[in-house]
């Protein structure tokens, strides 16, 4: 099947956001007066939302559910204000959005991220005119690693799944695409809750946005061609 759509992922992918959640987690635990992350261990902690990043940083703490609803409260008030001062696009992302841009292909960024996070972030680094289509952590009931973000995006840009090619950083991006039923490739620089990501479970690894660039461009140049096709 030809390539007609991208997904693309957000932290970890397009932008290296650890720094602005590591400042925004350690305020809100300060408020709290519990003891401050290091940025390895925020590193790791990303990935699965805003909630999640947050139960992690309290720990053993994240059983009193009265706490986590007041953590999160903080860090929502700290991140709006941290969101975007330390964030930096990774290299070869504007090269790549363009040479996306130029195959003609809809792009929708499908993040864990919560909207009123994602959609100051990608104006504020000056990408988010590349994308037709945001679909962030609560746009919907499911994040990743469920397909539904997935599925939204590609009927937001009348694509299909099985047309639409996702890009990613983490084990939560390959589940998503898998379940989805789209093909999917990852960087290896992103986050990955702590583990590099692992090759083998995606159908390719690219170092870059301009490699996954010229990946889709050989979709749509020379699309598979099914086994036993007359040439
Ligand atoms: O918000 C997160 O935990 C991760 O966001 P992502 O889906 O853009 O990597
Ligand atoms: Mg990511």
């Amino acid at each position: 099947m030809r390539i007609r759509s991208l997904t693309i992922d957000l932290d970890g992918t397009l932008l290296d956001t650890v720094g602005d959640l590591a400042v925004a987690s350690n305020a809100m635990l300060a408020d709290l007066s519990l003891p401050a992350r290091s940025l390895a261990e925020i590193n790791a902690f990303v990935g699965k939302g805003m909630a999640v990043l947050v139960e992690r940083c309290l720990g053993a703490a994240s059983s009193d559910a009265a706490l986590v609803a007041r953590a999160i409260e903080r860090f929502r008030v700290h991140y709006a204000e941290a969101n975007g001062h330390s964030t930096r696009l990774y290299p070869g992302v504007l090269d790549g959005l363009d040479a996306l841009r130029r195959l003609g292909f809809p792009l929708a960024c499908v993040t864990n991220k919560p909207a009123m996070f994602t959609e100051p972030l990608l104006a504020r680094m000056g990408i988010a005119d590349y994308f037709a289509v945001v679909v962030s952590g609560d746009t919907l009931p499911f994040k990743k690693p469920r397909p539904e973000p997935l599925w939204h995006a590609c009927a937001a840009m009348g694509s299909e799944p099985a047309a639409n090619l996702h890009v990613g950083d983490s084990a939560n991006d390959i589940a998503a695409a898998r379940a989805a039923g789209c093909p999917v490739i990852c960087v290896p620089y992103g986050y990955n809750e702590g583990r590099p990501v692992d090759s083998a479970e995606c159908d390719a690894l690219v170092s870059d946005l301009v490699e996954a660039a010229s990946y889709a461009a050989s979709l749509v140049l020379s699309p598979p061609v099914p086994r036993g096709r007359p040439s």
